[in-house]
């Protein structure tokens, strides 16, 4: 029987989180899936600012495309985001409500200008759980479940 593949979903507007799924994807042999919004964000900079900050601020998920990879393929997921206000971006808040994850282990990996991945594990464990999957820090820089 084959072996289950991992896929990796990441989001990335500025290709920094693209670059790291992309090293990811050929450490780990996965495949790769850019999440993006229905309703595109702005190109520049302070208008990325005013959009991501309302969706903070009025705990707003935005609609996603949903043309993911069929999930049953896959046990794991690795789920990457840039960090935005030392949290996890409100598209991912869409992508746990919108995806099946349950019973998937989920790997996070972030980028940011210095904010670490740990800052954004508490949203992490409780998406997670809510939809029903495990939480893992395994296959990536830090080891160990959590
Ligand atoms: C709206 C917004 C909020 C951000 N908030 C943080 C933050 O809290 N901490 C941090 O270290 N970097 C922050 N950054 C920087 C990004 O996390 C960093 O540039 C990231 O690598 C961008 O990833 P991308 O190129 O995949 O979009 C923020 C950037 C944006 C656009």
């Amino acid at each position: 029987m084959a072996q289950s593949k991992t896929l990796i979903i990441y989001f990335s507007l500025s290709g920094n989180t693209k670059r790291a799924a992309e090293q990811l994807q050929r450490k780990l042999g996965a495949d790769l899936y850019r999440l993006e919004p229905v309703q595109p964000y702005p190109q520049d900079y302070q208008e990325i600012i005013t959009v991501g900050e309302a969706e903070k601020d009025h705990d707003r998920h935005p609609a996603i495309k949903q043309d993911w990879p069929d999930l049953s393929q896959y046990d794991e997921i690795a789920v990457g985001y840039p960090i935005w206000w030392g949290q996890p971006p409100m598209i991912i808040h869409s992508l746990f409500e919108q995806a099946d994850f349950k019973g998937k282990t989920i790997m996070p990996f972030a980028t940011s200008s210095s904010t670490p991945l740990s800052a954004t594990l508490t949203v992490m464990r409780q998406l997670t759980r809510t939809a029903g999957a495990t939480l893992t820090l395994d296959n990536l820089s830090s080891g160990g479940r959590c």
